[in-house]
């Protein structure tokens, strides 16, 4: 991406992306338009799907780094074994190469060529979708603000691991920052990213996310916020609502890594994350052992399953579900339970307004936009809510 830059202030400018204006990748509907505008425009949506909440202030949004902004990310990976393609893949199921998509750092984009090299060297024959044949799928990237590493491959089998392993000393040659190498299993042809298998081909499991001073660690298979910097600044707004009502007990559902969890862990609070991803789980437990927190425990369940089935419910619970929202069970639990505080953070507005509507009795009294997606219509919606 290249800055246009003019007469108008910062904010006011538009970033350009060659392979937009080629029309070769329009995953990003709103390049072109300034940055400015977009922030403005998301913060009009998501108070217009607010709107019905008379008592709800707004924050200023929090806004991104424009480009440069993904830790994470999933390349296709089609074209030939001479010749791979790093990116997404056309109407008519062609590779179509992105390695120097301006949403990844310079950090992360420098990675791309070395691993393009590496599946030639390895001979890992790409993936062809409309022909069903060949072996890798994707390759999953996620760099640290750091600058670590943890590169995973999704293969259709096991027939190129005994050469990814041959081959990995030379990748480590190459990438002295890679951490964290991974083979991951999906056999069936079908559009998704990953399968549940996964082979771990480093010593070390865990890569260290830093963020507000607390080293996260993420293991391959666990979600992690796309926008490091942007979480960074959600994690800080959610504990800040948090810390006001010093909460003796907290519930995290849908905790991922424990983000969350973990910014409002305290020696004299109990604290428990709830998540459904094992991996995910094991590096949030592992977190919080290292910051010597005993009373800030992690359990690999479904959300909803665990609330409905605990005999009390904490002074405060945070949630932070995938876009389909919380659902009317756990919604239907958190209204009758006497919970006085729930922040409820989410990547999809209108999923948190029918989540809301089924919660009369839990009025949203603050709430936050964090761009996390620049160029895109996405955003993430931070809302803290008290009981009426
Ligand atoms: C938007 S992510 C949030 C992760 C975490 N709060 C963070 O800040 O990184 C949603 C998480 O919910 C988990 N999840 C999905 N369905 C679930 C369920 N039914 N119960 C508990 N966790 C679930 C996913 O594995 C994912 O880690």
């Amino acid at each position: 991406m290249t800055r246009v830059t003019d007469t108008r202030p910062v904010g006011w400018w538009t970033v350009q992306c060659s392979y937009f204006d080629a029309e070769r990748c329009l995953s990003c509907t709103w390049m072109g338009r300034p940055y400015a505008a977009q922030l403005a425009a998301k913060q009009d949506l998501v108070a217009d799907l607010l709107a019905e909440h008379a008592g709800l202030d707004w924050l200023p949004p929090v806004a991104s780094r424009e480009e440069g902004f993904r830790n994470k990310a999933k390349m296709v990976v089609a074209g030939t074994v001479d010749a791979p393609t790093l990116g997404i893949l056309d109407a008519a199921g062609a590779g179509v190469d992105l390695q120097s998509c301006g949403l990844y750092p310079d950090g992360l984009q420098a990675v791309f060529p070395v691993l393009a090299a590496f599946v030639t060297r390895a001979r890992i024959e790409p993936y062809d979708v409309p022909a069903r044949r060949g072996e890798l799928k994707h390759l999953l990237v996620t760099q640290s603000a750091d600058g670590d590493l943890m590169v995973r491959f999704v293969l259709r089998s096991q027939e190129a691991v005994t050469r990814i392993r041959k081959h990995l000393p030379w990748l480590h040659e190459q990438l002295p920052a890679l951490v964290v190498a991974s083979v991951n299993l999906l056999p069936e042809h079908k559009a998704v990213l990953e399968g549940s298998r996964e082979i771990v081909l480093t010593d070390e499991q865990t890569l260290r996310m830093r963020v507000n001073g607390l080293d996260l660690h993420l293991r391959p298979q666990s979600f992690f916020q796309t926008n490091t910097d942007v979480a960074a600044a959600l994690y800080r707004q959610a504990a800040a609502w948090v810390e006001e009502s010093s909460p003796a007990s907290v519930w995290d559902l849908y905790c991922g890594v424990g983000g969350f969890a973990l910014h409002v862990a305290d020696p004299a609070r109990d604290v428990v994350g709830v998540e459904t991803s094992a991996e995910a789980v094991a590096s949030a437990a592992l977190t919080a052992r290292d910051a010597g927190l005993v009373r800030t425990t992690f359990l690999a369940d479904d959300a909803t399953g665990f609330a409905l089935a605990a005999d009390a419910a904490p002074d405060l619970v945070v949630v932070n579900p995938p876009r389909r929202g919380i659902g009317p069970d756990l919604a239907g639990w958190l209204e009758r339970s006497g919970v006085e505080r729930v922040v409820y953070s989410s990547c999809h507005a209108r999923s948190l307004a029918r989540d809301l509507a089924a919660m009369p009795s839990l009025r949203p009294v603050r709430g936050r936009l964090l761009d996390m997606f620049p160029q895109t219509t996405h955003y993430e919606v931070v809302t803290l809510l008290e009981r009426a």
